[in-house]
């Protein structure tokens, strides 16, 4: 039985058409991936179908019901559920508690406990979704969150259940897990509308694909009558090669050196007696799930936290009370991990954006004056150089997609060959042939002598360009290892917290039961 029709969903905004006509059916018991690149539409074409965008034309059937949805309340009323990459949940609430919060009519807003965590531990049971009911979520694991969200849509019913790049904050363990709990909804029943940037993804959990470009459908594929290599041609109108590393010389100078670094956010100990050090010409990575101390240790490098103890040099300046501006003066750079807060000014165009925290200097400032015609010279060069999709430099950022968005900052940061870069998340949300393009442009700096301190929880990427790569966990790194030596399920472990020996002991005894390395 059909779940979902989508016909002919069209949205046009002043520049662009984000959604050209967009069909679409899911069936009952089905995971249905949708892919595209940045920009082509998937956010617009979900933000449709949960309500929080109207379409200027297409329909909407579900369940063989024509519906329209003028907010995520009527979506919701219809059997649709969303799961956001950012999680909607009180911390100081028990599991349960966030489950039925809201959905409990008549008993105006107050939860009764141990009705909820019965209720809650059946429905956990029946679709195979492990998590502590009457725990507080307060310092539970991303994956565990992730399936109190997943609960939450179906304590209200939800027969179709849309997940917005679920596997970008989870470690390689949790997303095997989360394709399990896909499996099991499937198995009951349920339709799932998986949207990801992930090609292996695709092939390992979804029954059909969808792929759009520039917000119309190029293909509609059975994954077992697909490849990787199609699916990413419909993506992207050609082949997409993954290119081969630079060689690598022998690293030079420290350019960054961070020693016994301790960092208090909010009273608690963010970063705990954190000593690393990045050369000339070396990538070192940061693996780790987010929110085990990476972001504090970034922000205190860029001068943004103070130290607790410790010391930070950049290019052999101790760097004790700098300010942010005089540490780029020393050459440090930064890709921020939230590119909506920190990274970019919305309002503001191209222009404006790929010049900030640069306009003091030549060759966009001269005799004290900015140099406009420079300026949009300079936001053209680097727009064409990584491949941002926008309408013009006079557009402002703020309407682009996030991928597209995420392009103008590592554009920003990485057009100026300062010596040290601090990337965090430098390929969240881009779609694989940006994601090539920035491996790329990441690689040539290093080559040319540039030191990057690489966050990431995409553990490809930092096995795929790091020279050493040190795992966090609770504030503490776990252990600094040659890239050469680094497997997923040996880096999945250590970010789970297992100690370097045991994670090491563990992933030889499955290698030997037949499980896969790298
Ligand atoms: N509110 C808006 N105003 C103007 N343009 C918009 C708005 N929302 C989306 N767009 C444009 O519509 C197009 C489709 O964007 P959308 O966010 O749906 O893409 P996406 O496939 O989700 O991309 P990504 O993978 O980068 O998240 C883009 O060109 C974007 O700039």
């Amino acid at each position: 039985m059909r779940a979902l029709e989508l016909s002919g969903i069209t949205k046009r905004y002043p520049k662009v058409v984000a959604n050209g006509g967009i069909s679409l059916a899911v069936e009952q018991g089905e995971i249905h991936a949708l892919i595209g690149e940045n920009g082509a539409g998937k956010s617009t074409l979900v933000s449709i179908l949960y309500g929080f965008v109207q379409p200027d034309e297409g329909t909407i059937v579900v369940g063989g019901e024509r519906r329209s949805f003028k907010d995520p309340t009527d979506a919701i009323a219809a059997g649709l559920g969303m799961v956001f990459q950012n999680f909607n949940l009180f911390p100081e609430l028990t599991v349960a508690e966030n489950v039925v919060f809201g959905a409990e009519p008549g008993r105006l807003g107050l939860v009764d406990r141990r009705a909820a965590a019965a209720e809650v531990g059946d429905l956990a049971e029946r679709y195979g979704l492990q998590v502590p009911v009457g725990e507080r979520v307060e310092h539970l694991p991303v994956g565990v969150l992730q399936r109190v969200e997943i609960l939450k849509s179906l304590y209200r019913d939800a027969r179709i259940l849309i997940l917005d790049e679920p596997t970008g904050v989870l470690t390689p363990q949790e997303s095997e897990g989360l394709f399990e709990v896909m499996r099991s909804l499937r198995a009951a029943g349920k339709s799932i509308i998986f949207i990801t940037h992930k090609l292996d993804e695709v092939m390992a959990v979804a029954d059909r694909v969808t792929v759009l470009r520039d917000g119309r459908v190029t293909a509609s594929l059975v994954t077992a009558e697909t490849s990787p290599r199609e699916i990413s041609r419909h993506m992207t109108g050609r082949d997409v090669e993954l290119s081969q590393r630079l060689a690598r010389s022998a690293p030079g100078a420290p350019v960054l050196e961070v020693e016994g670094v301790t960092v208090e956010v909010d009273g608690r100990t963010a970063v705990d007696d954190v000593s690393l050090s990045v050369r000339a010409g070396e990538i070192v990575g940061i693996a780790g799930v987010a929110g085990n101390g990476q972001d504090a240790l970034a922000a205190a490098i860029g001068g943004h936290h103070p130290l607790r103890s410790g010391r930070i040099r950049i290019a052999g300046t101790d760097v004790d009370g700098a300010d942010n501006r005089r540490r780029r003066d020393l050459g440090f750079t930064h890709i921020p991990e939230d590119r909506h807060v920190t990274g970019s000014a919305p309002l503001g165009d191209a222009v404006l954006n790929l010049a900030v925290g640069y306009h003091r200097r030549s060759p966009l400032r001269e005799r004290g004056l900015l140099q406009p015609k420079r300026m949009v010279e300079h936001a053209e060069r680097l727009i064409r150089r990584f491949g941002v999709r926008i309408a013009g430099p006079a557009v402002a950022v703020g309407t682009l997609s996030g991928g597209n968005l995420q392009k103008i900052v590592v554009a920003r940061e990485l057009g100026h060959d300062a010596p040290l870069l601090v990337a965090e998340q430098p390929t969240r949300g881009v779609d694989i042939g940006a994601i090539e393009s920035i491996h790329g442009e990441l690689d040539e700096y290093r080559a040319r002598g540039g030191a990057v301190l690489l966050v990431s929880s995409e553990l490809s990427e930092v096995l795929n360009l790091s020279d050493r790569i040190a795992v966090m966990f609770e504030g503490r790194v776990m252990a600094v290892i040659p890239s050469a030596e680094a497997t997923v399920p040996l880096l999945g472990l250590m970010m789970a917290g297992v100690p370097y020996e045991t994670a090491l002991a563990e992933e030889a005894a499955s290698a030997a039961e037949g499980g896969t390395a790298r």
